[in-house]
């Protein structure tokens, strides 16, 4: 982690250390090879997202997300089973689930209720800080895993993203900066998040992403991540040539996640 990583981040991955850690003390890594053995395998992430764009249409990760540092409680009525039944009926490519308890009041069995309730894809989306961590998506049903850079030294990240690939998951480098994308591009993997939400304001700007992308190779698959809300949002992305989005809030305070999503892609 840099040292001028956001205060906020620090907190959470100082966290995040000591759940791996009583996690690791709770279940081997035989444990989980043995909670694998009983799971399906992974739907496949990136070729979903991958597949979705080569058809032109919007490859949209919609988020099951019920609070957050910034906004507190984002949604009451919150039925990860039901969301995700909307998102697929609304037109998603994937979904995220946020898995952290602390700071997004997440859950490994919001994953599962997702999953089990739907055909998409699903990222775990938590703060991976530790080889054990990606071992325990896949023994949660997972299809791919998050890698901040911020958050992750680049041996950090080169290890992560072996193991994922060890364990048949996709992998989303997420990105703040031309720092971190330099780095997110030592990694041969090709989706790339361009987070628009500053982590020291919580602030989000789409310039992030537009800032970003002269800078990337044309193998990668860019998603822009935060602060859709607008159809002027999504236009101003797809003039830019950016057709990947992950949008949690602006869905899930909606009354129909999916309904929402279809009137802002579709
Ligand atoms: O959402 C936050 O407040 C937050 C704070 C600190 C670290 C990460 C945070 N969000 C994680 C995400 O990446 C978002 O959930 C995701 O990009 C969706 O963003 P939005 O559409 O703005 O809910």
């Amino acid at each position: 982690m840099a040292s001028n990583a956001p205060t906020i981040l620090r907190r959470i991955l100082a966290r995040k250390l000591e759940e791996v850690t009583a996690g690791k003390a709770q279940q081997s890594l035989a444990d989980l090879e043995s909670r694998i053995s009983e799971q399906s395998a992974p739907r496949g992430f990136g070729a979903a997202m991958q597949a979705t764009v080569a058809a032109r249409q919007p490859a949209v990760i919609a988020e099951v997300k019920r609070a957050s540092p910034s906004q507190g409680v984002i949604r009451e009525n919150f039925e990860p089973a039901q969301i995700a039944q909307s998102y697929q009926r609304g037109g998603a490519s994937c979904l995220s689930v946020l898995t952290d308890v602390d700071f997004f009041q997440g859950a490994d069995a919001f994953l599962q209720q997702a999953r089990g309730a739907c055909t998409l894809p699903v990222l775990r989306k938590d703060f991976t800080i530790d080889a054990w961590q990606v071992v325990e998506a896949r023994a949660i049903g997972a299809d791919a895993v998050l890698l901040i850079v911020a958050a992750l030294e680049s041996s950090q990240l080169q290890e992560l993203a072996h193991t994922a690939a060890e364990y048949g998951l996709d992998v989303l480098v997420e990105v703040h900066d031309r720092a971190e994308l330099d780095r997110a591009l030592e990694l041969e993997t090709p989706l790339i998040g361009v987070n628009n939400r500053d982590l020291h304001s919580f602030e989000t700007s789409l310039q992030t992403t537009l800032g970003l992308l002269p800078y990337m190779p044309a193998d990668r698959l860019v998603i822009t991540e935060s602060g859709i809300h607008i159809p002027a949002d999504v236009a101003m992305m797809r003039d830019a040539g950016v057709h990947s989005f992950l949008v949690g809030e602006t869905f899930m305070r909606a009354p129909e996640p999916g309904d929402r999503l279809r009137e802002l892609f579709f």
